[in-house]
């Protein structure tokens, strides 16, 4: 059964609290419209987030609220996940104010677990300043991947561009080892299946993009793509999927064929990322693709150089919660419907 809109509660978790992440929540909700699409859960603690709200002079209410149990509807709750104040510094890499940003963390991720809230939206955190013997994980995704059901994958979306990673957060120098075609089926099989229950698209079409300068060049310019994507492709395809590729990914972009694909299958982080975040112009959403629970974020990091200065856009923010609502119903319909499938017409 889909919830009524105001019902449907997004766990936000608060980030890096020296960086942008509470401004673009608090911008965010600033608008009481909000309110009406979803209700508001921020894992944090009351009084910081109050002085920064006042810090920002922003104007909104909110709810401080001791347990889950406890939230109201139509409001912007806020758990106090910790009691004690913190010490922040916009802009400082701190280790404390990183613990914090897991602790928000980790709080949410078992509530999304536990069903305790719909879906979770995540401020940035700061990648260097997160990582102590409790936490070693370079990213969300990678811990979501190890708390939740099924197979993590980073997917940005902005409208109809889809941008999926094959590997995210690994060195550059490193890529090549991890391209199998067992990773390759994997992956494109969650990007086929994320299409089709949380995007409503039957028959996706997924273009796959080549590891080497001109897609390798026949074997010329590297090996990658003669070796393992190829025949990977191939196999896909001759199973039904609609895969194609692999393409040259310094003309994709540009030349407009990314149009021409429900969803697109980049090798590498920055493949993937740079063409996304140039066309998204700062609307773009990261969403975790593949798993049992429902987790976005904007496609932006802690930009410490601006936080506390009030000028930070709340736009990818607020996508991130559009999507993931969006995502809610339409996943939910889509278990509706293959729970009672529609019976063929018998002649
Ligand atoms: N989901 C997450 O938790 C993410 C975390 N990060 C982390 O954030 C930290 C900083 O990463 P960077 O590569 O510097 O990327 P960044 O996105 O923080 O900043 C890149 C540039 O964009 C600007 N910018 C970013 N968001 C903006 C906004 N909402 N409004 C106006 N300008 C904005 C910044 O001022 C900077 O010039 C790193 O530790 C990184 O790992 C990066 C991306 C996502
Ligand atoms: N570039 C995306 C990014 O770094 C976010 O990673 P994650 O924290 O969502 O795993």
């Amino acid at each position: 059964m889909v919830k009524k809109a105001e019902n449907i509660i997004v766990g936000i978790s608060i980030g890096d609290l020296n960086g942008i992440g509470p401004e673009v929540i608090l911008k965010t909700f600033e608008d009481n419209r909000m309110l009406e699409l979803c209700t508001p859960v921020i894992f944090a603690n009351v009084k910081i987030i109050s002085f920064l709200k006042k810090n920002l002079a922003l104007d909104s209410s909110l709810h401080g609220i001791d347990s889950l149990e406890q939230i109201v509807l139509g409001k912007i709750n806020v758990l106090n996940v910790w009691k004690e104040g913190v010490n922040l510094e916009f802009g400082k890499n701190d280790d404390v104010v990183g613990k914090y940003a897991i602790k928000s963390f980790a709080t949410a991720t078992k509530a999304l677990k536990d069903k305790q809230v719909d879906v979770l939206v995540t401020a940035p955190i700061n990648k260097y300043n997160i990582q102590s013997e409790d936490f070693k994980f370079p990213g969300h995704t990678d811990y979501l991947d190890k708390e939740l059901s099924g197979n993590a994958l980073m997917l940005m979306v902005h409208d109809k561009l889809r941008v999926g990673l094959l590997t995210d957060h690994i060195p550059v120098n490193e890529i090549s080892n991890y391209l199998t075609e067992e990773l390759l089926e994997r992956k494109v099989g969650t990007i086929v299946k994320t299409l089709q229950q949380d995007f409503g698209i039957s028959k996706p079409k997924v273009a796959i993009l080549g590891l080497n300068p001109h897609s390798g060049d026949n074997g010329v310019i590297g090996d990658e793509e003669e070796k393992v994507i190829k025949p990977a492709v191939k196999k896909m395809f001759d199973l039904g999927q609609l895969v194609f590729g692999p393409y040259a990914s310094d003309s994709f972009f540009g030349s407009l064929q990314y149009e021409k694909y429900d969803a697109i299958l980049a090798m590498y982080h920055d493949q993937g990322l740079i063409p996304f975040k140039t066309l998204s112009f700062g609307n773009g959403v990261n969403y975790t693709a593949g798993l049992n629970r429902i987790r976005t974020s904007p496609d932006h990091g802690t930009a410490f150089e601006i936080a506390g200065k009030g000028i930070a856009k709340h736009d990818s923010f607020k996508e991130a919660v559009y999507l993931a609502l969006d995502i809610y119903k339409k996943r939910n319909e889509y278990q509706e419907l293959t729970k009672k499938p529609l019976k063929a017409k018998q002649n």
